[in-house]
């Protein structure tokens, strides 16, 4: 029988610290030479709980390569020491070299610092002692413990055929965990299908899902093989699973516990599908509230993938703004911008930009980095130097002097989506907001922010007798009023349901 594989923050913190007291983990987070982000080095305590730390020593490796060690020849050769003991903030033992600043990180818990050598580089120091991890694996970039044990997960959960449950933040990679353990498992070469939950219309949902024989009903001229069929033999992706509809719900069960389903009108038919799902949502509060079923809930969970956001994940930042630095960079013919010519030269992705990534707080995670980097790149392919602002104030470091005519990038990003570029993409999603956020690559609030500033409407801005207006011309369909009034259909449900 499989096991349950549950990953909590607080088994992340424990991954990142097997042997706390046997020494610290490293990892270069700025450097001249961006290509040495993410290398790390394990280094032991001595006999005074210090480590050493010197253009010298220790050395740092990417997972698989030979050690160096940072070479830059403006750090100085003597090693400057830093001192731990337990639960206090670690300090340099000898000033006389202390070359840098030591500040705690966000949500570490007093066992994670950022440390600056002369402005030079930037390292992560972690309580723990563990081995490089790669810098990419499974499509997933990162190199912080829980990207590794999450990587495992994947691993471990691909060799079954029970359910999986992802559970995470928009933007933390869940889909991107999904094609992993899809494309890991021996499913792999099977369709993997995947469907966006809350992008369907509740009235259409089992149809789409489940398929229907013709004649069904009054629109269907021609049987339709629904997204079960489709993945008949490969794996189903189902995101947003908490916006199941209820009725939805009771078929899914149906499918999970005897592998068969029933096209609307249609035969029972056996379908072999493995089943992944996705959620940013807490279930068991939706259970609770009535909105999930429980059966369904102990269905899935059997095997739950938690994916902790990215500002939980420090290690990760920086490996990503590289990375997607490198793909913006990539796409602008422009990828010397990130290889280092000479020590003298000023480098264009500075520790200014790093910190303002490893600081800020990330609410739309990766998928938010992603686009913030893109923009950065762009603006600053043919300037000395990126310039990295977030939406999100630092979580740590001093507070902004206020500049208000001068926007922040993600900022600037949302200002750019022009208001006939929101309307067409959400119009091409149903008028779903997340839909349409994940497609302009935005946080959801960015783009309920945007849409609001320009009027855009929203279901759940509609007055009383807007919707009541709307009822009666559409003689209560649903679908008919959701048209009329340019919002989705499951906003409108929302707000019928309220009002009942
Ligand atoms: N570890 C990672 N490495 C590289 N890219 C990542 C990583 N995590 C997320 N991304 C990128 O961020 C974006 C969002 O990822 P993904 O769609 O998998 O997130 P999600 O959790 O499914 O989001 P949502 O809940 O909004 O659907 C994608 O462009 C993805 O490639």
């Amino acid at each position: 029988m499989d096991s349950i594989t549950t990953l909590t923050p607080a088994d992340a913190r424990e991954g990142e610290c097997p042997h706390h007291n046997g020494g610290v983990t490293m990892t270069i987070v700025g450097h001249p030479d961006p290509s040495r982000v993410g290398e790390s080095a394990a280094v032991e305590f001595d006999a005074q709980q210090r480590v050493p730390l010197s253009r010298r020593e220790p050395l740092f490796a990417a997972a698989g390569q030979p050690g160096r060690p940072l070479e830059d020849p403006y750090l100085s050769r003597s090693p400057a020491y830093l001192s731990f003991k337990a639960g206090e903030m670690p300090v340099w033992s000898e000033p006389a070299h202390a070359p840098c600043e030591l500040r705690p990180l966000h949500g570490a818990q007093g066992r994670a610092w950022y440390v600056v050598l002369r402005r030079r580089v930037g390292l992560l120091i972690e309580l723990g002692l563990r081995p490089p991890p790669p810098r990419e694996r499974h499509g997933l970039v990162g190199v912080s413990a829980a990207t590794a044990r999450l990587r495992e997960q994947i691993e471990a959960t691909a060799g079954s055929e029970l359910p999986v449950l992802l559970i995470g933040e928009t933007g933390t990679g869940k889909e991107l965990a999904a094609q992993a353990i899809h494309a890991c498992g021996r499913r792999r070469g099977q369709p993997l299908v995947t469907v966006n939950l809350s992008a369907i219309p509740d009235s259409t949902a089992a149809s789409q899902l489940f398929g229907h024989a013709r004649g069904a009903f009054t629109d269907a001229a021609r049987a339709h093989d629904g997204y079960f069929l489709q993945a008949d033999g490969g794996t189903l992706f189902l995101d947003e699973i908490g916006d199941a509809p209820i009725s939805l719900q009771v078929q899914l069960l149906r499918a999970l516990e005897q592998g068969e389903i029933q096209p609307i009108g249609g035969r029972v038919r056996a379908v072999d599908v493995r089943l992944l799902a996705a959620t940013d949502t807490d279930l068991e509060d939706a259970v609770a509230a009535g909105r999930f079923r429980k059966a369904l809930l102990f269905r899935l969970c059997s095997q739950t993938l938690r994916l902790l956001p990215l500002r939980d994940r420090p290690a990760d930042i920086a490996v990503q703004l590289v990375h997607f630095l490198d793909q913006a960079l990539a796409g602008l013919g422009r990828r010397e911008r990130l290889h280092m010519r000479a020590w003298t030269d000023s480098p264009w992705l500075d520790l200014e930009a790093v910190e303002a990534a490893l600081f800020a707080r990330w609410p739309g995670n990766s998928r938010e980095l992603r686009g913030a980097a893109s923009q950065a790149a762009l603006l600053a392919a043919n300037q000395p130097k990126l310039v990295l602002t977030t939406s999100a104030p630092p979580a740590t470091a001093p507070t902004p002097t206020p500049t208000p005519d001068v926007a922040a990038p993600a900022e600037v990003f949302a200002r750019a989506l022009t208001e006939s570029a929101i309307r067409e993409t959400l119009a091409a999603h149903q008028h779903s907001v997340r839909g349409a956020a994940r497609a302009l690559q935005v946080a959801p609030n960015t783009l309920y922010a945007r849409m609001r500033e320009l009027g855009i409407p929203l279901a759940g801005n509609l007055s009383d007798e807007e919707l009541a207006a709307a009822h009666a011309a559409s003689g209560g369909n649903v679908m008919r009023m959701a048209r009329a009034l340019g919002v989705s259909v499951r906003g409108i449900q929302r707000r019928l349901g309220r009002a009942r």
